[in-house]
């Protein structure tokens, strides 16, 4: 596996908006520190199970940051909310996105990721190329060029004491070790979202919009077969979780011990 960052270096403070859950303050050690997504159409059952992902995890004497995009810090908050409420064009809408996702890996990620936390993400860039990407039209170009920019390990590196700015001999793009993702049919996810809560910009798409995010996140796997675990989210939430479970328990992440 290789490591998502060598070392970091932020001159901003860290903030507690990343919802950092338990854990001791601890020397960086950037080879524990294990980045994993979560992805899916709105509905598809993501939130569900993380926090207990994050339970399985601490009871195992990790520290887990477990946070969220659009999202993670108060900046990333409040484009977060203009990003669900506001109307704007596909650029703009990729533009904040990706703004609010710069200021989360400097502030959020990467620090956690260097004291050598799980961090368990709430959506991140496959969801750019599947929402903006493949439900929007807009140019996946353009989306892989942010991409670079954004995630770059570039600006977040450091000499481990995090004082001296360092170049990265390689260039780093800073990704998943992991991303689990949740596939259901949109009219299934309609279903379940069905008076839950009122709809946002995006929840409020017709179903057509959706099978484009799903068709999306099909090609992602896709391009990216190594890092995705596809867990088949129609099935009932016991055995959702034991696809999930079977996962980690794999990988060796977790022990099967510390999971229902
Ligand atoms: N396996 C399941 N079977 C039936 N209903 C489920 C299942 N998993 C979750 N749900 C229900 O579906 C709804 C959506 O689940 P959840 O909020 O976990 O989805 P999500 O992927 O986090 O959605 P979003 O990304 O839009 O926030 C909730 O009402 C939840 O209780
Ligand atoms: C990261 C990201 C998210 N979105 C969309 C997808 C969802 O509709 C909302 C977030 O809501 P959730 O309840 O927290 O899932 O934002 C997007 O369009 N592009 C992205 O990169």
């Amino acid at each position: 596996m290789t490591p998502t960052l060598v070392a970091s270096r932020t001159t901003l403070p860290p903030e507690g908006a990343g919802l950092a859950l338990g854990g001791p303050a601890r020397r960086p050690s950037h080879s524990q520190g294990l980045f994993i997504s979560f992805e899916g159409i709105d509905g598809a059952g993501k939130s569900t199970h993380i926090a207990g992902l994050a339970d399985a995890f601490q009871s195992e004497g990790r520290a887990v940051t477990l946070t969220r995009e659009p999202g993670g810090t108060l900046l990333a908050e409040k484009l977060r909310n203009m990003v669900l409420d506001d109307a704007m064009d596909p650029l703009t809408e990729s533009l904040l996105i990706f703004a609010a996702r710069r200021d989360h890996l400097v502030r959020v990620i990467a620090p956690a990721l260097l004291r050598g936390d799980v961090v368990l993400c709430d959506r991140f860039t496959d969801a750019t190329f599947a929402y903006q990407g493949a439900g929007r039209g807009f140019d996946v170009k353009v989306l892989a060029t942010l991409e670079r920019w954004v995630q770059s390990g570039e600006g977040l590196l450091g000499d481990p004491a995090g004082n001296q700015p360092m170049k990265p001999e390689v260039e780093t793009v800073i990704e998943p070790h992991l991303t689990v993702w949740f596939d259901l049919p949109p009219e299934e996810a309609a279903l379940r979202l069905a008076d839950s809560r009122v709809p946002d910009r995006f929840e409020s798409q017709p179903v057509e919009f959706f099978r484009r995010v799903a068709r999306g996140y099909a090609e992602r796997q896709l391009g990216h077969p190594e890092r995705f675990a596809r867990i088949d989210a129609s099935q009932n939430r016991e055995a959702v979780w034991q696809g999930i479970r079977q996962v980690f328990v794999e990988k060796g992440w977790l022990q099967a011990a510390a999971l229902p």
